[in-house]
């Protein structure tokens, strides 16, 4: 029997678990606050960042909604967060990526308050993270590392095979695996678009993550028999009548093989907004000096 995970029902969970910790906040007159910073005019990156304000108002944080024209000069983002940065109500900014091309990603990330980092790509939070020593883990590599806990799959010497080697996915959740903690203590491979054979690394895999952003990239016959599949694909596809969300496994052959798999949407797409919830409410504590144990 294959297991698919719901990502909806256990990010709706870790957002209830919130709620109490926003609601003990509240008793303090802390209101966590969460700034989205959105310049572009893609309706993708507008979906997603409407989708995180209304996250952030069902659980009680509260949002800037901050637009600049996509043609603006980067200075024009630069001073926006310079404000975000020095104020003292806001707790968490996030710059939905990707920006324009006048407006190189290093540097916005470089610009930002680590404490206010709440996406974890800021190099103080990266080096934090890889020391074993995290902040903010980024909130896609958070969400996976959570549902495999929540699904019961062990990590602790399981082989797992990453597909795909971003900054915001596949190199992050390497060295979380890696951890000597709870959730890590696995044996990583990270494979990607150079890699020989594939196949070969996918098949032996205990727990295969694929986020190497290619539409059904693997499939059942790249699999072993029982092994968990988790998808952070999240690839828009053309169809005859509009367009259809498809992620980087095939889930009809690789849920035959399968124990467990996450589907697309409904999987690590939830999980990744709740995290961004979680790194809020926790920076929100850190800010204060306040202890925040996680959930
Ligand atoms: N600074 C920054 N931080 C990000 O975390 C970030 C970003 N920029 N840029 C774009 C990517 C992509 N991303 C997604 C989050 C949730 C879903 C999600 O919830 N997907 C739903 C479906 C949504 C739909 O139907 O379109 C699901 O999979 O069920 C998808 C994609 C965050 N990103």
């Amino acid at each position: 029997m294959t297991t698919v995970i719901d990502g909806n029902a256990v990010a709706s969970d870790l957002r209830d678990r919130l709620t109490g910790r926003i609601d003990d906040l509240a008793t303090e007159g802390v209101t966590p606050t969460l700034a989205t910073v959105l310049m572009s005019d893609d309706p993708a990156s507008e979906t997603y960042v409407s989708m995180k304000q209304s996250d952030c108002e069902e659980v009680g944080i509260a949002t800037r909604d901050v637009e600049i024209d996509p043609d603006a000069p980067a200075e024009r983002l630069f001073d926006t967060l310079d404000d975000l940065n020095s104020d003292p109500e806001v707790d968490g900014v996030l710059v939905q990526m990707p920006t324009p091309d006048q407006v190189a990603d290093s540097e916005v990330i470089r610009r930002l308050d680590p404490m206010k980092d709440v996406d974890g790509f800021h190099p103080e939070n990266v080096g934090l993270l890889v020391r074993g020593d995290p902040r903010y883990k980024p909130c896609t590599p958070h969400g996976v590392q959570h549902l495999l806990d929540h699904a019961g799959v062990e990590t602790e010497g399981a082989d797992v095979v990453i597909v795909g080697r971003s900054n915001i996915v596949g190199k992050p959740l390497a060295n979380m695996l890696l951890q000597k903690t709870a959730g890590g203590n696995a044996t990583v491979t990270v494979c990607h678009s150079r890699t020989d054979d594939l196949a070969a690394h996918t098949g032996r895999a205990d727990i295969v993550v694929a986020a190497a952003g290619v539409p059904e990239l693997v499939d059942g016959s790249m699999l072993a028999e029982d092994s968990v599949v988790i998808d952070v694909g999240v690839n828009r596809v053309e169809t005859e009548d509009g367009s259809t969300l498809v992620g980087d496994v095939a889930f009809d052959s690789a849920s035959e093989l399968a124990s467990a798999i996450t589907p697309v949407p409904g999987g690590v797409g939830p999980m990744t907004r709740a995290m961004l919830l979680y790194n809020t409410v926790k920076a929100a504590h850190l800010r204060r000096d306040l202890a925040f144990d996680g959930l």
